[in-house]
């Protein structure tokens, strides 16, 4: 389904990108899309115009979170309750998210960069290019090594591959190498991050990717 135009943009600035970046975060549960999200707001949040939609199916729990961590006001974080499965809300009826960040836009005036995050799913999940500019998919070394050589769309085509919670690898028994390798495999000349939120909060690695991709918009100068 394509959403067409945002008719809420705003009218690009000279030498500025014509409407808000919309990254989407997806993956399976408990991989650590609302940490991550969380860690975004931390180190993005002093320097960037930034808004968080989440996705729950039956509760606020991810954005109550954001709220109750202060990583955010709360009139930048909207909560879908999609009552559904969490990737028909991300790509086959996105009309509740496009609201949410129409809603966030018209309310809060020009923004630099909206998350979107999905509720948590299996590894086929992927969001409709009507709701986002850009995917990031997170997995977890918890889930075992085996995690990226499964593939699926999220880990073979998404612009990002995070793998969150190395400091539980010597825990769970998990190969990094193993993990890096096969990424590597499915993903060719696609970036992948490894990271532990639990030791760097601010997940910077991840921020310096997002800083990448709005320099990457912006107009050349002529
Ligand atoms: N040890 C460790 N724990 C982490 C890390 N990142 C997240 N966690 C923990 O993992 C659990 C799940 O994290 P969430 O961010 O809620 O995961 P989620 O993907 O948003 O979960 P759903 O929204 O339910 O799909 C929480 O208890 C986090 O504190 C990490 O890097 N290391």
């Amino acid at each position: 389904m394509d959403a067409g135009p945002d008719p809420h943009a705003p009218a690009p600035a000279s030498g500025a990108a014509p409407r808000a970046l919309r990254i989407g975060i997806g993956g399976p549960v408990g991989s650590g899309k609302t940490a991550l999200v969380a860690a975004l707001c931390r180190s993005l949040g002093g320097e960037l115009r930034l808004a968080v939609v989440t996705n729950d199916i039956y509760t606020t729990e991810d954005a109550d979170f954001l709220l109750r961590n202060g990583v955010l006001p709360a009139e930048r974080v909207r909560a879908v309750e999609t009552g559904c499965c969490p990737h028909t809300a991300i790509r086959d009826d996105i009309s509740a998210n496009l609201d949410a960040v129409e809603d966030l836009e018209a309310s809060l005036g020009p923004l630099d960069l909206i998350l979107v995050e999905s509720g948590g799913d299996n590894l086929t999940a992927t969001f409709s290019k009507g709701l986002i500019d850009k995917q990031i998919f997170v997995v977890d070394v918890a889930g075992g090594d085996k995690v990226p050589r499964k593939g699926g769309p999220g880990v073979t085509t998404a612009d990002l591959l995070v793998i969150n919670k190395t400091d539980l690898a010597p825990l769970v028994g998990a190969d990094l190498s193993v993990m890096d390798r096969d990424a590597r495999a499915r993903r060719g000349d696609l970036p992948t991050i490894f990271q532990s939120i639990a030791e760097d909060r601010g997940a910077s690695q991840v921020a310096d990717w997002i800083r990448g991709e709005l320099t990457a918009r912006l107009p050349v100068a002529s």
